[in-house]
């Protein structure tokens, strides 16, 4: 196949090493104008990847048989429009990023859109990504054109394995997304890895009660005792990690937050139930973005 990367981060270069592997023809979108990619990926076993592929190279778009969309959610919908018209009508676009609301966004394509959503990981040291634990990936078709596309989870899978197919990505999203409210705000907030909001075990239930009561008025059919059996799940077997939001505030980055809690508390609010937990961690992880922010942009602090 041919696969345009959009996005040439932590997660495009781990794909664009594996696709390349594979034996697709692969090149990456850059932010910035440049025609090469160099990728740089340092595997679970420890060999490197190292590579310079092509990159933003508009006659390859146009024959791109898919474009594997690997930003930042609040970057998606602004770049992913910027590319459509040059990309074939008949194309694929998989989204693969954490937090829900893009598809919204980008409602009016005319290419088959599909999610992804995935618990591999990769890092990024220097100008080298560390990929460093391996997970499944779920995609399923996010508008009715995507429904027919069960067969790139074969083709996916066979370059970075687990990949699964879903009929219906929703559940997986939302379970997903319950995961990404109680873990990433609450370990940006108390800086720490995921495994010490074990210090902090009624937060995470109510944080995942609300979500499950949300999850319910969507048409899930999620308990909230087995959505917050799942969220202690992963936060077991991530207990190492940095989460991507501690990650980003870590490095004074904009995080995904409008995303996730963000969008949660928009799904809310249009059902009338009240999820007073998760808006406290909005506001809070707003409040801290708003901090470095003013700090960048040399303003002083409110209350100076
Ligand atoms: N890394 C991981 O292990 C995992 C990541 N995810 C999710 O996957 C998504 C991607 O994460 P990750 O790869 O870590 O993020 P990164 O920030 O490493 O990668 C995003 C890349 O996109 C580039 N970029 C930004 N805007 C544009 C644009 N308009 N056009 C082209 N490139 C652009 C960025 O460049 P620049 O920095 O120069 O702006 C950056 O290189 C996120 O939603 C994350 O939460 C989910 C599970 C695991
Ligand atoms: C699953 C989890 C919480 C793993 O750290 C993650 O998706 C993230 O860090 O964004």
């Amino acid at each position: 196949m041919k696969i345009t990367v959009l996005g040439c981060g932590a997660l495009g270069q781990l794909w664009l090493t594996a696709l390349y592997r594979q034996g697709h023809e692969v090149q990456g979108w850059l932010r910035v104008p440049a025609p090469w990619c160099s990728v740089n990926l340092q595997e679970t076993d420890g060999s490197v990847f190292n590579e310079l592929l092509t990159a933003n190279d508009p006659d390859f778009l146009a024959s791109s048989d898919l474009l594997l969309v690997t930003l930042k959610a609040w970057q998606v919908s602004t770049a992913v429009k910027n590319l459509a018209a040059r990309l074939p009508a008949s194309s694929p676009i998989l989204l693969i990023h954490n937090g829900m609301g893009t598809q919204e966004e980008l409602r009016s394509l005319k290419q088959p859109l599909l999610l992804g959503m995935t618990i591999q990981a990769a890092r990024r040291d220097g100008n080298l990504i560390i990929h460093t634990a391996n997970g499944t990936t779920h995609i399923g078709p996010a508008n009715t054109l995507a429904q027919e596309y069960s067969a790139l989870a074969d083709t996916l899978h066979a370059a970075l394995p687990e990949v699964a197919w879903h009929n219906d990505i929703n559940n997986a999203s939302w379970r997903k997304l319950a995961v990404n409210c109680v873990i990433n705000p609450l370990t940006a907030l108390y800086d720490c890895p995921n495994g010490q909001l074990r210090d902090h075990p009624e937060e995470v239930t109510r944080i995942s009660t609300e979500v499950a009561a949300v999850m319910q008025r969507e048409g899930l059919h999620s308990s909230p005792d087995d959505l917050i059996k799942y969220v202690w799940q992963v936060i077991d077997s991530t207990a190492n990690n940095i989460s991507s939001m501690l990650q980003d505030v870590r490095a004074q980055r904009q995080t995904e937050i409008d995303y996730i809690s963000g969008y949660l508390l928009k799904r809310a609010r249009a059902h009338g139930i009240a999820v007073p937990e998760n808006a406290r961690l909005f506001e809070q992880i707003k409040r801290k973005e708003n901090t470095y922010e003013r700090i960048s942009a040399g303003l002083s602090r409110p209350w100076e």
